[in-house]
């Protein structure tokens, strides 16, 4: 069948404005899925409109997944406009073989084989952070103290910066960073927009000094490339021996992977927290599991990677978190070429966007998708391709999915073996500022295990 070359339905709203401030209305007040839902039940599963300023297509379904994680990226692009991160030279800027390149350093950073090396280490700032923040306290609030957590892991893990002042300025930086990502771009001094600005030229001066600390260690004291992804961006060469990524590259890599690498596990962590709160039979079932793992371990011993294989049913309970809060709701792609795709053609220069969460609650792929149930992770077939897509797919699939894994894991094992928890107080609700926030930093009472290893 020809396509037909029409743009597909749908209403482009007020000028400019279009449809972004109801959706960002329905992301804050957290009834996004209910905001799609109405357009698809409006439309069908493409439909056009208008969002920050740009001409739209949103797509929904398991094949509209498929297209946009598998489209060829000199015809899809990744589009993001995120002016207070200032980032126009990062892996999830850059397409095709220019992505390729920066990617396979990623992954050669996060593979396994490399990762195993790290469990030491992580196990030590998970211990670490435990008896700073939580040993002792009778309330903690765990949204922001998730967040301080895997943000000095990948510091300590990736960036090789040690505990100290220097993490800890950054770390504050980073979520005022982060916090402007969907902030009015008013610059004004006491916008949120304008803080993030500055915390963005502070991130790129401490940064900036690392490069050049790394790269004297690298050139003169003879440090290995692999120590640190930094000292492996610097050390990439041309031909000509000349460097393949400026400094500003490398700040804008390094960047992206602190904010990639933290708050989204962050977030896991902290669903996970109200999810055992909530739900004490799946905080037993964990619980089982975890402590099963400590009794088979001598006082103090460091978990290995073979007790993070083991923790299968763990896995499957923040699998099946994933699947009902995806920590990314929705993506966003540019056309660099007119497309034409399900009868309908989008457009060169347009945006496409897709929600991650709509097909985890398709009830034809996920059988009753609005009831907890991690069993769904054990069946024999797994959910169909570009169904579960909470780490993404295709050629931009998540490169930090085994070390969100072992992160989560591990963290989990010493919460659940030290502390018993119940929320403080019943507002435990969150918005989406894009990443899912708390709106009271889910406080909740502690009290630690009698047996707890730590006491
Ligand atoms: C629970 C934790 C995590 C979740 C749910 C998650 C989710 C995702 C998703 C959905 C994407 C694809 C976005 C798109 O297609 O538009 C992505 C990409 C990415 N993630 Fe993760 N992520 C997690 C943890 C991490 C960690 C720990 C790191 C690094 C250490 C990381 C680094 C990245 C990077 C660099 C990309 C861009 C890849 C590319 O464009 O090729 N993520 N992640």
């Amino acid at each position: 069948r020809r396509p037909t070359k029409q743009l597909p339905p749908g209403s482009m709203g007020l000028p400019v404005i279009g449809q972004s401030l109801s959706l960002l209305k329905a992301m804050r007040a957290n009834t996004g899925d209910e905001w799609f839902k109405d357009r698809i039940r409006k439309y069908g599963p493409i439909s056009k409109l208008s969002l920050f300023g740009t001409p739209s297509i949103f797509l929904h379904g398991q094949a509209a997944n498929k297209f946009s994680y598998t489209c060829d990226g000199n015809k899809l692009a990744n589009n993001y406009q995120n002016q207070s991160a200032g980032s126009l030279r990062s892996i999830i800027e850059l397409s095709g073989e220019d992505h390729k390149r920066i990617r396979a350093v990623l992954v050669s950073f996060l593979k396994p084989e490399v990762l195993k090396q790290y469990i030491g280490k992580l196990d030590e700032e998970i211990r670490h952070h435990l008896d700073t923040h939580w040993h002792g306290k009778q309330e903690v609030k765990v949204g922001p103290l998730m967040k301080t957590l895997t943000f000095n892991v990948i510091c300590s893990l990736i960036f090789g910066i040690e505990r100290g002042e220097r993490r800890d300025i950054l770390v504050g930086l980073f979520q005022e960073l982060i916090a402007g990502v969907l902030a009015v771009p008013v610059n004004l001094p006491f916008t949120q927009f304008n803080r993030s600005l500055q915390a963005s030229a502070k991130i790129k001066a401490i940064v900036m000094d690392l490069i050049r600390e790394k790269r004297v260690a690298f050139e003169q004291q003879g440090a290995s490339p692999h120590q640190d992804l930094i000292t492996c961006l610097l050390s990439m060469r041309n031909e000509d021996n000349s460097s393949v990524l400026s400094d500003e590259e490398i700040l804008d890599n390094a960047k992206i992977v602190m904010i990639a690498g933290h708050d989204t596990t962050s977030i896991l962590l902290t669903f996970m927290v109200r999810l055992f709160a909530n739900n004490p039979s799946v905080y037993e079932a964990v619980s089982q599991e975890q402590e099963e793992i400590a009794r088979s371990k001598a006082a103090g011993e460091l978990l290995t990677w073979d007790d993070l294989i083991k923790m299968k049913h763990t896995w499957r309970v923040a699998s099946e978190t994933l699947r009902m809060t995806p920590p990314v709701f929705c993506s966003f792609r540019r056309a660099l070429t007119d497309i034409e795709y399900g009868g309908y053609i989008i457009p060169k220069g347009w945006q496409v966007v897709w929600a991650l969460s709509m097909t985890h609650m398709d009830e034809t792929i996920f059988p009753d998708p609005s009831k907890f149930d991690p069993k769904r992770f054990e069946q024999q077939v797994p959910a169909p391709p570009y169904s579960f897509v909470a780490f993404g797919g295709g050629q931009r699939i998540c490169p930090g999915y085994e070390f969100a894994k072992i992160e989560t894991l591990a963290m989990v094992h010493y919460l659940v073996t030290r502390f018993k928890w119940k929320l403080s107080c019943k507002d435990d609700s969150f918005s989406r500022e894009p990443m899912p926030v708390f709106n009271q930093g889910l406080p909740i009472q502690i009290t630690p295990k009698k047996s707890s290893g730590a006491l």
